[in-house]
């Protein structure tokens, strides 16, 4: 988190915009922390977005004037996304994703890996340690953030959240 995922995906969507390409761009409904219908960064970039519950809404939203597919925040939809990922890379789609890599408790976070075994180019961010001021792969949730959140790799909407919730860290301190 923090490493600026949307940030970035907010840059493609809007060059791709330059360049006269209609764009799509999709979020998850698990995260409405900034509306419907938008998409946030952590420093208030924002981007309009379409949000599904679940993989099988996104092929629907595409148009035949769709040139671009932008998805973020991957980790919410689970390993299905990979197969539609693909049905849109081989309609002719450019397709770019952001999303988590690793859960809260540092373990791999499907569909991310498997989606970049599959890529063209991986783009790999990292945030700024909040201890250290290193680069930072991993987080933590916070104590504050509530009791027994479950498993990591199960996405649910107690485990949304921004710096209220969550600490960009280090490998030396993503257990402190
Ligand atoms: N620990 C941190 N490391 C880096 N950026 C941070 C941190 N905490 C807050 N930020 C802010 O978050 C922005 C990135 O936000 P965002 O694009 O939403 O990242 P992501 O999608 O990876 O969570 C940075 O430009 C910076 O303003
Ligand atoms: C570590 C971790 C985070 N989440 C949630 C928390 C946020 O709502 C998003 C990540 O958003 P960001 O744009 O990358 O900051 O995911 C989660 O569900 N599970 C986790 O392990």
């Amino acid at each position: 988190m923090f490493a600026g995922k949307t940030e970035e995906l907010a840059r493609r969507v809007r060059r791709a915009q330059v360049a006269g390409h209609e764009v799509l761009t999709v979020a998850h409904t698990l995260d409405d922390r900034y509306g419907a219908g938008v998409l946030a960064s952590h420093s208030g970039v924002e981007i309009a977005s379409r949000s599904v519950d679940a993989t099988s809404g996104i092929p629907g939203l595409v148009s035949a004037d769709t040139r671009m597919v932008a998805i973020d925040e991957a980790q919410f939809f689970g390993p299905g996304l990979v197969t539609v990922v693909l049905d849109l890379l081989d309609s002719g789609l450019d397709v770019v994703v952001a999303g988590l890599t690793v859960t809260f408790d540092g373990r791999p976070f499907e569909p991310l890996p498997a989606l970049m075994a599959v890529a063209e180019t991986v783009v790999k961010l990292t945030a700024v340690c909040s201890v250290c001021g290193r680069d930072a792969a991993y987080h933590v949730r916070l104590p504050d953030a509530g009791n027994s959140p479950g498993d990591a790799l199960v996405a649910v909407p107690a485990h949304v959240g921004g710096t209220d919730s969550y600490q960009a860290r280090c490998r030396a301190h993503r257990h402190a």
